[in-house]
């Protein structure tokens, strides 16, 4: 694809784009590197899925700021699930991995995504040496009716022989130990909140149910020609069961505030801090008791932006549905049906963001 002129209006021939952004893996980084003055407008989202159309941001408001320096307080859990229920997104100091293996992961998705578009392009769906490892752009670009402003690397861990051979070079040290290092924060965190709902103890069985599997994507979203216009991450809840956000010091992603007025906040980078939130395999085992809450992240017009999600999960062939204890407490009916995790997970994936409506697929 040519490099257009200043102030040119981009409309590109949409199977042009395709094959640029899409097939030939220059993402929208390759975009953003044409030095475009505007918008394809394969990219320009309707008017109500725009950050700045009829929605209030509340300055004022901010989901919880939690220190887990003394995790084993009573205070601590307390925070930690009053936060999950009402929430569903907090953000965490002290919580045990060191601030050095988090820039060091930072570090390396931007050397990731620096890449030329061949070598990225090795990990594309049809390219890639396994289903395990993919780059891709946008969410699910066949389904959806707007692009997104985003690339990214989505890599399913399942051993550290299997991570150690497929992974791309540049980032797989970094990304496993980040992985590693997180691992006892997870089983605290689950620990606690699985605490609320009457599982005291979790076994071999319920750790593999709630964490059985990973996947941890880094997400690039490059500078825009006209942030306003679209969108990096289209509103969406997770279908994971926790989710260990690292996000850099540039700002961009909004949390939904309340169910009924279209009204979100800012998530502030912080320091040292890993954004918690709780996903859609979570509130259904918890019947509803904890939220996976809408999100969204903007572009931005003059910063290149990265974030690093940990999706924890149950295993894709777990069956997954409000757990008995939960249910026991006082004869709660359930919310949701049993579902298979991966039907769960392939629903979420073939259809474009459309906020809370995945969860639909296991309401009773
Ligand atoms: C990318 O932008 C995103 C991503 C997100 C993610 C939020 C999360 O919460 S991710 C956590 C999801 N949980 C798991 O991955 C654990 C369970 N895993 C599974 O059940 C399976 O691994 C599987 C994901 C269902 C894939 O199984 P497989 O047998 O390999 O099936 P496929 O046929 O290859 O894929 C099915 C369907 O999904 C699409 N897809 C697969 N992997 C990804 C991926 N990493 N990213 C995007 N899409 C993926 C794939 O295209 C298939 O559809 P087709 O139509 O092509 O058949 C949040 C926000 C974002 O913006
Ligand atoms: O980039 C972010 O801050 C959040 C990305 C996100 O929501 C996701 O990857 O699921
Ligand atoms: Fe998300």
């Amino acid at each position: 694809m040519a490099p257009p002129s200043m102030n040119e209006t981009i409309t590109v021939d949409p199977s042009e784009l395709t094959d640029f952004v899409i097939n030939k893996g220059n993402g929208v980084n390759g975009l953003s590197q044409m030095g475009l003055k505007s918008l394809p407008k394969q990219y320009i989202q309707p008017l109500e899925e725009r950050m700045s159309m009829n929605i209030t941001t509340m300055p004022e408001e901010s989901i919880p700021i939690i220190d887990m320096s003394n995790w084993e307080d009573p205070k601590v859990a307390e925070s930690i699930c009053n936060a999950a229920e009402k929430w569903g997104f907090f953000q965490i100091l002290n919580h045990g991995v060191p601030i050095q293996v988090l820039d060091h992961v930072k570090d390396a998705t931007h050397k990731f995504f620096e890449l030329p578009a061949e070598e990225k392009s090795k990990f594309l769906k049809e390219n890639s040496p396994s289903n395990n490892v993919r780059f891709g752009t946008s969410f699910s670009p066949d389904s959806e009716k707007a692009l997104e402003w985003k690339d990214y690397l989505s890599l399913f861990y399942v051993c550290e022989d299997e991570a150690s051979t497929l992974w791309p070079t540049v980032c797989k040290d970094e990304v496993l130990e980040y992985m590693k290092r997180t691992e006892i924060l997870v089983k605290r965190l689950l620990e606690i909140l699985m605490k609320r709902l009457n599982v005291k103890d979790i076994d071999k069985t319920k750790e593999a149910l709630l964490m059985g599997s990973k996947r941890i994507n880094l997400n690039y979203y490059p500078v825009c020609p006209d942030p306003e216009l679209t969108v990096g991450v289209g509103r969406h809840s997770d279908v994971s069961t926790l989710t260990i956000l690292l996000q850099d010091y540039i700002g961009g992603l909004y949390v939904r505030a309340g169910t009924n007025e279209d009204s979100w906040v800012h998530v502030p980078p912080l320091k040292g801090s890993l954004v918690i939130n709780i996903g859609d395999a979570l509130q259904i085992m918890s019947n509803g008791r904890y939220k996976s809450i809408e999100h969204r992240v903007v572009a931005n017009a003059s910063k290149t932006r990265i974030s690093v999600p940990i999706f924890v999960n149950p295993r894709p062939s777990d069956v997954i549905g409000p757990l008995p204890e939960v249910l026991g407490i006082g004869g709660e009916k359930a919310m949701y049906k049993q579902v298979v995790y991966s039907d769960y997970v392939k629903h979420f994936f073939r259809k474009a963001h459309d906020g809370k409506s995945t969860i639909d697929f296991a309401k009773i």
